[in-house]
């Protein structure tokens, strides 16, 4: 079994693979940037008590981690429970990307995890949309990584509006009516804004990524808003909840024999 743990800047998702590839459970925990070794160990132990899973079965293990303040502490508590060293997505890792930027080890982890995915996964060139704190778009020609667009994410969109004026409510994403265009009222104003508007600029970006790209594109959406963003564009996009885990397993398999004789 290969534990796969990805830190966000909101959550940090872990998953365990069995022998076949397939995960036999994925668990979502908040991102707490003050986290000490112990509390991410316990915190870990408790995912495989909720899960039923056991600690011993896991052979390996693959980290991905954009906070810096969490990557060292979260690679110690995956090795004490493990045993070993986790393998860290960043420099000296072989992902079969052609990175296309001027500072190589500045692509965040999870990007080119997504990315590897989605060359294994969907027909190339492709765009990879991922959705969490920061909304990311990449452009990947064959194994080329062309280059990315970052732009605020949608709960930062929603927080900077009500931080920044002073008559606009702090309010949730969450409603259970439909949210209409044309807001009627300050709250359902702010939601279109942010909903649609994310939508709108996620539909514009893959128009400019296709002029540049030459040709249509596959379009591969994943993270914690990209469900309720979907809903809401124009383009046809498919949704995979798992981009990131799927390519964390696969960068530990180009990987460890490496990681073994290291
Ligand atoms: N289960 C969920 N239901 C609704 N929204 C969610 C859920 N999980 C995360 N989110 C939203 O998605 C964002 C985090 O997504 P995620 O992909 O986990 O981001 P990150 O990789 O930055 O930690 C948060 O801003 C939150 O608004
Ligand atoms: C773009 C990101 C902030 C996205 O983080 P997330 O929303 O998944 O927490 C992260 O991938 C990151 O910090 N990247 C480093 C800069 C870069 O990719 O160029
Ligand atoms: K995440």
């Amino acid at each position: 079994m290969i534990l796969a743990v990805d830190v966000g800047n909101s959550n940090t998702t872990v998953g365990l693979f069995d022998a076949a590839g397939r995960l036999s459970f994925l668990s979502a925990l908040e991102t707490d940037k003050d986290k000490t070794k112990d509390r991410c160990a316990i915190d870990l132990l408790g995912v495989f008590g909720l899960y039923g899973a056991e600690i011993g079965s896991v052979d390996g293990a693959i980290l991905s981690s954009v906070v810096p303040s969490l990557t060292a502490t979260m690679t110690a508590a995956v090795g004490r429970l493990i045993g070993c060293s986790p393998m860290v997505v960043g420099p000296g890792i072989k992902t079969g990307l052609n990175i296309k930027a001027e500072i190589h080890n500045q692509l965040g982890s999870d990007i080119v995890a997504s990315s590897v995915a989605a060359i294994h996964k969907y027909p190339s060139p492709s765009v990879v949309i991922d959705m969490g704190t920061a909304t990311s778009m990449s452009l990947l020609k064959g194994s080329v990584y062309e280059g990315c667009i970052l732009m605020p994410g949608l709960r930062l969109a929603l927080e900077a509006l009500s931080e920044r004026a002073a008559a606009l409510p702090p309010i949730s994403m969450e409603t259970a009516a439909p949210v209409p265009l044309l807001g009627r009222t300050t709250e359902d104003a702010m939601r279109s804004g942010v909903l649609y508007g994310h939508a709108s600029m996620v539909d514009g970006m893959i128009g400019r990524m296709e002029e540049v790209a030459g040709q249509p594109v596959t379009v591969v959406a994943t993270g914690g808003n990209a469900a309720k963003v979907l809903k809401y564009c124009t383009h046809n996009i498919i949704y995979d909840a798992d981009l990131v885990m799927d390519g964390l397993y696969l960068l530990y398999q180009k990987n460890a024999e490496k990681h073994r004789r290291a």
